[in-house]
């Protein structure tokens, strides 16, 4: 790390310099109502410091939330804030900081996982961080798409209002169906307040974020969050529908919603930057390929407590299974485990015997929310099946992983 450079948690009173460095590395400015926002959330007792001589070089920090993982929600450190001012890069500061974050995450042994976002996707990995849930990005041409077999008249009704105006159902209907989504974070009226920030200055010539919230015969069954972008061109009225947030419990809302949102008037494209890669959407429309969908890397998952985070999911299929795992950073992590479990629960502990299947910790990461298959991972040569007893079923789950929020 060079001389005089130390870590150390960090203050209160650092705040400002680790926004501007932020600001620095993110290419962004950080101030205003959004500055309020972040220091709402901001947790400095789990914030670190690089500090040199005064200057802070780097920092990271670690959100106390709770995220949804294959049958169960689990506290998760969220990491976030991470970087390094661009006079100190590549002198091992970043690495230093993760190092020093996983151990104190673990020697507080309260959060058997971590998660972040990646702003590149090679950063993490060297870190014990796989790739667990990817997003399905849509850009839709919504004039060129149809719901398909639409069924009788839904019985709910749309009512619109301010996201703020509405969050009594917004968060009720989130936390309903975030327990069986897995990848998604809890919130509470911080993180609201956070993820629903939207200053003027941010918006790229769109309007406020709108909400709409679906009442079904006994009450709220979904909401989306919604902004639009005005244009107009020489064929006309070209706006676009941007979509933060569609959430909803059962599929007649889930239709509804977004027969409302492709839809709005005067719009031409619908974008929609969280989907799951599984989203119900494809399956709605008579022309997916109109709802240009990309694929990207969205959450990377760390196991910090490894028996603690692999007994604390369920299995899809009955699993007996010996994994040998090697974890350079967190070396408690390293040897061979017995998991035994299934749909009910799972039980994880140290064993002396032959190992079924080997892999490292970023790779039992990337296969932690059921998202990204062993069984790949063994055909990229990542993880070697050494026994025919494969476990690439039992870590699978109903649904694809998905993410709502980049925190
Ligand atoms: C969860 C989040 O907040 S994601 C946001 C991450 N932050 C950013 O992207 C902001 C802009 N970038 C930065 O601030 C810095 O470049 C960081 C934080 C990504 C890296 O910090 P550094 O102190 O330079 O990293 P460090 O020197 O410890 O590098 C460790 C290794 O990672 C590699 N590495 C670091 N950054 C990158 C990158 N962006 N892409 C690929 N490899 C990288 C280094 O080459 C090095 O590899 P080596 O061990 O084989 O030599």
């Amino acid at each position: 790390m060079g001389d005089g450079m130390r870590l150390r948690p960090g203050r209160i009173g650092d705040f400002p310099a680790i926004c501007d460095l932020l600001g620095y590395v993110f290419h962004e400015e950080i101030a205003g109502e959004v500055k309020e926002l972040e220091a709402e959330v901001w947790e400095v007792e789990r914030s670190l410091v690089a500090d040199d001589h005064g200057v802070i070089a780097g920092h990271a920090v670690a959100y106390s939330r709770e995220l949804t993982v294959p049958g169960a929600v689990l506290p998760a450190a969220h990491i976030s804030c991470v970087g390094v001012l661009p006079t100190h890069r590549r002198r091992g500061l970043l690495t230093a900081l993760m190092h020093r974050q996983l151990g104190e995450i673990a020697e507080a042994g309260r959060e058997p996982i971590a998660v972040l976002w990646a702003s590149e996707s090679a950063i993490y990995p060297r870190f014990g961080y796989g790739p667990a849930a990817a997003r399905l990005k849509f850009d839709i041409l919504n004039r060129e798409v149809r719901l398909t077999a639409p069924p009788a008249e839904p019985a709910g009704r749309l009512r619109m209002g301010d996201p703020a105006t509405l969050l009594t159902d917004i968060s009720k209907l989130y936390d309903q169906v975030r327990a069986d989504r897995v990848g998604w974070s809890g919130r509470d009226d911080r993180w609201w307040r956070y993820v629903l920030r939207d200053p003027k200055d941010l918006r790229d010539g769109a309007t406020k974020r709108y909400a709409v919230v679906h009442d079904g015969p006994d009450g709220p069954t979904g909401y989306a969050i919604w902004r639009a972008k005005e244009r107009w061109n020489h064929h006309g009225p070209d706006a676009e529908v941007q979509v933060r947030e569609v959430a909803a419990v059962d599929p007649e809302t889930y239709r509804a919603l977004w027969r409302f949102l492709l839809g709005i008037d005067l719009s031409r494209s619908v974008t929609y930057t969280l989907g799951a890669v599984d989203e119900p959407l494809q399956y709605l429309v008579d022309e997916p390929r109109r709802l240009g969908g990309t694929v990207s890397d969205a959450l990377f998952i760390r196991l910090v407590d490894l028996p603690a985070a692999l007994a604390g999911r369920r299995y899809r299929t009955a699993v007996d299974v010996v994994l040998e795992v090697d974890d350079p950073i967190l070396p408690a992590n390293t040897g061979r485990w017995r998991l035994t479990g299934g749909p009910e629960g799972a039980t994880c502990s140290r064993t002396g015997e032959p190992a079924d299947l080997a892999c490292s910790v970023t790779d039992l990461g990337a296969a932690y929310l059921g998202g990204t298959s062993l069984a790949a991972l063994a055909a990229a040569g990542r993880v070697r099946q050494l026994t025919a007893n494969d476990p690439n079923a039992a870590f699978g789950w109903h649904r694809a992983p998905s993410a709502t929020e980049v925190f």
